[in-house]
């Protein structure tokens, strides 16, 4: 059933050939050379030291705890949508403007390449929506950024990798300092504790209320921050075959998630009632987050 669904997409697109609708070279994008001069490139690695010094195996399971209870509050995906609307996120070298218009970028790149797979512009337009957890109290370092497995031991594809998990006791923790750590070989990611983040927060929330984004979709939603993974060549021992089968389908995402930042301004106004028709058809409703 899933496997006929990805069928249907534009086979050509997974041959990653340079995205027409970068806006800048391609090798400009994800620049995190260290530039204690550079006020934004010392925004995102302060984000990063943050996070690499405080994502544990403890944490982890304690943010699980807290935020998998759908209890803290009640909205509709386009009010969480228009709560973006005031966030920048410290991570990315590549935005510095609000994240509601890189959600409108990216879904509607998707649509113009992707128009059959209507979805597919919605997982677009919703896939940051878990940095709403940034409103309610997390600081950025726990919602934003790459994600990466914690249990096991940091990848070498990692950003700022040398430099920031200095702090982080799991360094030194033999249980978690191994290349498997506490997992066994290809025990799937499904069944792995990833850094918290948006993607993991957002893919609970959607099945919590039921969506009816494909499965595909919701991958893509759940590990579309791990680079270290989809475009770093690392952790592939973790996967099962359906993992990796799924992969294609995360980096076919990724192509619109990056290549489309600082790309042309969309009119957010206009492009709202198409957006809105699929929240109805999806994810319609009041959502418990
Ligand atoms: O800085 C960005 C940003 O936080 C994105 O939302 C996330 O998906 C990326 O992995 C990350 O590099
Ligand atoms: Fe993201
Ligand atoms: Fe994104």
């Amino acid at each position: 059933m899933v496997k006929n669904k990805i069928a249907m997409l534009d086979v050509s697109e997974l041959l990653r050939p340079e995205p027409a609708f970068a806006s800048k070279p391609i090798g400009r994008y994800r620049d995190y050379d260290i530039d204690h001069e550079d006020p934004i490139k010392e925004r995102v690695r302060i984000t990063y030291t943050e996070m690499h010094t405080n994502q544990t195996v403890d944490y982890v399971k304690k943010k699980m705890a807290e935020w998998l209870s759908f209890d803290k509050f009640e909205a509709t995906i386009m009010e969480a949508l228009e709560s973006l609307n005031d966030l920048v996120d410290e991570s990315d070298p590549d935005v510095n403007i609000p994240n509601i218009v890189h959600a409108f970028q990216t879904a509607e790149r998707i649509r113009a390449i992707h128009p059959h797979h209507d979805w597919f512009h919605l997982v677009g337009l919703i896939h940051d929506l878990g940095k709403v957890m940034a409103f309610k109290g997390e600081p950025q370092w726990s919602v934003v950024g790459d994600t990466f497995p914690v249990g096991c031991a940091w990848a070498n594809s990692i950003v700022y990798k040398d430099t920031t998990f200095k702090k982080n006791p799991d360094t030194y923790d033999p249980r978690y300092n191994t290349t498997l750590g506490i997992y066994s070989k290809n025990c799937g990611l499904d069944n792995i504790l990833m850094s918290w983040g948006h993607d993991e927060y957002l893919y609970r929330v959607l099945v919590h209320n039921n969506t009816t984004i494909p499965k595909e979709g919701l991958n893509m939603i759940r590990f579309h921050s791990f680079y270290p993974w989809h475009s770093g060549g690392d952790y592939d021992f973790l996967c099962s075959e359906d993992d990796l089968e799924m992969k294609k389908w995360v980096l076919e995402f990724n192509k619109f998630d990056l290549y489309t930042k600082g790309g042309d301004m969309p009119d957010i106004k206009e492009l709202m009632p198409y957006y809105q028709t699929l929240i109805d058809k999806y994810i319609p409703g009041l959502i418990k987050w």
